[in-house]
């Protein structure tokens, strides 16, 4: 694989700044070798992964239970993950799916963004913009494998996917549903909709907070297939194959090509969009819907 093509987001420092500034908080790796493939094989407290059976091919599994919500810790050992299978030139591909049962994930941990200090909102918000732009420019051929729920911050990790396979099951809702909580998704969360289902449907989803059930997902472009839920991950191993075939230089300059103006869009204010951040979440109304909807999650339990 020539060096010249691999994308990279332009500060490698960057993710060395998600990843010091959790790793003293994480006190030591907690990446495990196991089994014959070894060095191959690894895991943190959160997210593990091993080899597909297909050559180069990895499974990241996520696994934050009870939902796979994004908490700061989760978000930093998710980007040491996809750093390390970045760097591993045995990989050419990713398939990032669930762990927990009938949840992709819950996007962005509430508990992250409520009731806590200015600082701690830009350190989230800051390891939040890594993740996105990781996958969003990864080199990898990223399949998600969206075995449940994906609500949100889940939608845009499923979004910076090449392909999505959600399972037909009436709990696979995939949406970004911020103005449900009260919130407003960023303008990158809202460029990569767009660019995934056009800008008139994206501008109806986004300002409803539509979550789509399978079948609309698929009819709007969300997402490329919908499976019984016991074939998404076969699916998934074989529409890798077929992205595999291309040869990883003009599979990955063409991504480069489709994908660079909207990631610069981010990078060029990445400051500007912490700042922002901070001060829309700080605000005594918003803080007030997320306790709100805080309440109402734990009120559905009964
Ligand atoms: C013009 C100005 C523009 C300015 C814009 C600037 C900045 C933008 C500002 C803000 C944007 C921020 C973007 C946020 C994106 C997000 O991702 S917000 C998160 C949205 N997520 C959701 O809405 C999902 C909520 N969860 C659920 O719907 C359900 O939990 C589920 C996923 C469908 C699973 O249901 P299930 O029945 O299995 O589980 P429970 O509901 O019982 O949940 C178990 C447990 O987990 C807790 N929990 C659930 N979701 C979250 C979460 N996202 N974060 C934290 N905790 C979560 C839930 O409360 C339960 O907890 P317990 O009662 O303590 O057990």
């Amino acid at each position: 694989m020539a060096l010249a093509v691999r994308m990279r987001v332009p500060c490698r420092a960057l993710l060395c700044a998600g990843a010091q500034l959790r790793g003293a908080a994480l006190g030591r790796p907690e990446w495990a070798a196991g089994g014959g493939d070894g060095a191959r094989r690894f895991a943190s407290l959160r997210v593990l992964v091993e080899p597909g059976a297909e050559g180069r091919v990895a499974v990241m599994k996520l696994k934050n239970p009870p939902v796979n919500s994004l908490s700061l810790d989760f978000l930093t050992e998710f980007l040491i993950s996809l750093e390390k299978l970045e760097n591993d030139k045995a990989f050419r591909g990713v398939v990032i799916t669930s762990d927990c049962p009938n949840v992709f994930s819950a996007g962005l941990d509430l508990r992250e963004m409520y009731g806590r200090n200015p600082g701690h909102y830009a350190e989230y918000w800051k390891a939040v913009q890594e993740l996105w732009l990781r996958l969003y420019l990864s080199n990898l051929v990223l399949v998600a494998a969206i075995n449940g729920s994906c609500p949100a911050g889940g939608c845009l990790m499923a979004l910076t996917s090449d392909v999505r396979i959600l399972s037909d099951s009436p709990k696979s809702v995939i949406g970004l549903n911020e103005t449900l909580l009260g919130i407003v998704a960023p303008f990158w969360f809202k460029d990569t909709l767009v660019n995934t289902i056009g800008h008139r449907a994206s501008e109806r989803a986004l300002q409803l907070g539509l979550l789509f059930p399978p079948a609309e997902a698929l009819q709007v472009g969300l997402v490329d297939h919908v499976v019984p839920e016991d074939q998404v991950q076969s699916m998934a191993l074989s529409v890798m194959a077929h992205w595999l075939a291309i040869p990883d230089h003009a599979r990955q300059l063409t991504k480069a090509m489709m994908r660079k103006a909207t990631a610069d869009r981010l990078i060029k204010q990445r400051e500007a969009d912490i700042q922002n951040f901070v001060s829309f979440i700080s605000r005594d109304s918003i803080q007030k819907s997320l306790q709100i909807y805080l309440e109402k999650l734990k009120q559905k339990k009964g």
